[in-house]
């Protein structure tokens, strides 16, 4: 389902696991980082209501969305008692063929990371043909796929932890 027929921050119709066990890393990109910076409060504040331990949450930033997969393979590598890593991104197409070199090795780096850990690595990165589209899903008349991101890294949590 597009975006524009949901609400990402919207999880009314779910149920949330309890996250006060785990241990959650943020990657968070400075490109757009007026978008971004939305993205990682709204992933923060989603990590807390759903009962994740502040002192149990691990930021960084890189420089760009590119950076990403370094970065969670470097908290996995140094952390392995980490239960999820959320990337949070925004990659907006300029006028060359970057938007689509840095999308794809966004999400196949994120994906690739994951696997090779037994970990999730939850891609929380907007991939818009302009600012607007971000704005409206960054906490914006689409809702914030920074909670989306939360939520979705405490869900894979529990399932990796109880399966
Ligand atoms: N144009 C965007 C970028 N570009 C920078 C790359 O992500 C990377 O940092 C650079 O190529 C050096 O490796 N990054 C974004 O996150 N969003 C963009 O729109
Ligand atoms: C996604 C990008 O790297 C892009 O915003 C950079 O802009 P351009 O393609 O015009 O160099």
């Amino acid at each position: 389902m597009a975006s524009h027929l949901k609400n990402l921050s919207d999880f009314s119709h779910t149920t949330i696991p309890n996250g006060s066990a785990f241990k959650i890393a943020i990657v968070v990109a400075e490109w757009n980082a007026k978008i971004t910076g939305a993205l990682y409060d709204g992933a923060l504040k989603t990590l807390l209501k759903h009962g994740v331990q502040e002192n149990n949450i691990y930021s960084v930033a890189v420089p760009g969305s590119f950076e990403l997969t370094a970065a969670a393979e470097i908290f996995l590598n140094r952390q392995p008692d980490l239960d999820a890593v959320i990337c949070l991104g925004c990659v907006i197409q300029g006028d060359t063929k970057h938007f689509d070199f840095i999308c794809d090795a966004v999400a196949n780096g994120i994906t690739n990371v994951g696997i090779k850990h037994s970990k999730p690595v939850i891609f929380g990165v907007l991939t818009t043909n302009d600012e607007q589209q971000a704005l409206d899903r960054a906490g914006g008349k689409h809702g914030n796929k920074g909670d989306e991101a939360a939520i979705t890294a405490i869900k894979m949590a529990d399932f990796a932890t109880t399966i």
